[in-house]
């Protein structure tokens, strides 16, 4: 079985540019999954640099759910490694998308929008061992601030902090940055 790689850390941490990094050594055909959406100017000014700076050969596919889509891409097909950054703005989408009212919402709701959110992880993660590709998960590493003072924020907490460790007790390495430098925890 090729290896699952998890990078966690804070914000601008240097964690994508550990994933990128690590990708260029462990894979030749690397398909790219993006699950940022561009919100605001200053993201789509990201997005255009970190394009500008990818290896012109790496494929890019901005998804955050339903990655079985993906099988029947020829760049998958032809990939050996997945880089998939990151997990939590796939959570936080689904999240968005889910259009719970998170003030007064149930922790039924809430329960079945966790085992929903999990779905997508598993059909991801099914995905890429099923067709045997070195996977590098980047995520952020929530919660080590201050606890959010409004439900959302708890609720996200929560669930991004469980779907990391359940990656994490998958992966075969773990890797932790703190600004700008890596750490291996696993
Ligand atoms: N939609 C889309 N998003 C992209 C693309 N390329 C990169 N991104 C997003 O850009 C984000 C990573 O860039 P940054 O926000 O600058 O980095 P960061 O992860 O906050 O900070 P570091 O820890 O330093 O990496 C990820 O969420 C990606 O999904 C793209 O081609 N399309």
């Amino acid at each position: 079985m090729k290896p699952l790689i998890l990078i966690t850390g804070g914000a601008r941490s240097g964690k994508s540019t550990l994933a990128e990094k690590k990708a260029l050594e462990l894979g030749e055909n690397v398909v790219y999954i993006a699950t940022a959406i561009a919100f605001d100017e200053g993201m789509k000014d990201r997005i255009k640099k970190h394009r500008l700076d990818r290896p012109k050969n790496w494929a890019t596919v901005e998804r955050y759910k339903d990655f079985s889509a993906i099988v029947e891409d020829e760049s998958f097909k032809a990939s050996d490694l997945i880089l998939l950054d990151c997990m939590t703005l796939m959570v936080t989408n689904l999240m968005l998308e889910s259009n719970l009212d998170f003030d007064n919402c149930s922790m039924e709701e809430v329960d079945r929008l966790e085992k929903d959110i999990f779905k997508e992880v598993d059909e991801l993660l099914n995905i890429i061992m099923d067709n045997n590709k070195t996977a590098i998960i980047v995520t952020n590493e929530v919660g080590m601030g201050l606890v959010p003072s409004y439900r959302m924020g708890n609720i996200f907490r929560d669930i991004a902090g469980r779907v990391n460790q359940y990656i994490a007790n998958k992966s075969k390495e773990v890797y932790f940055t703190v600004s700008g430098i890596e750490i291996k925890i696993k």
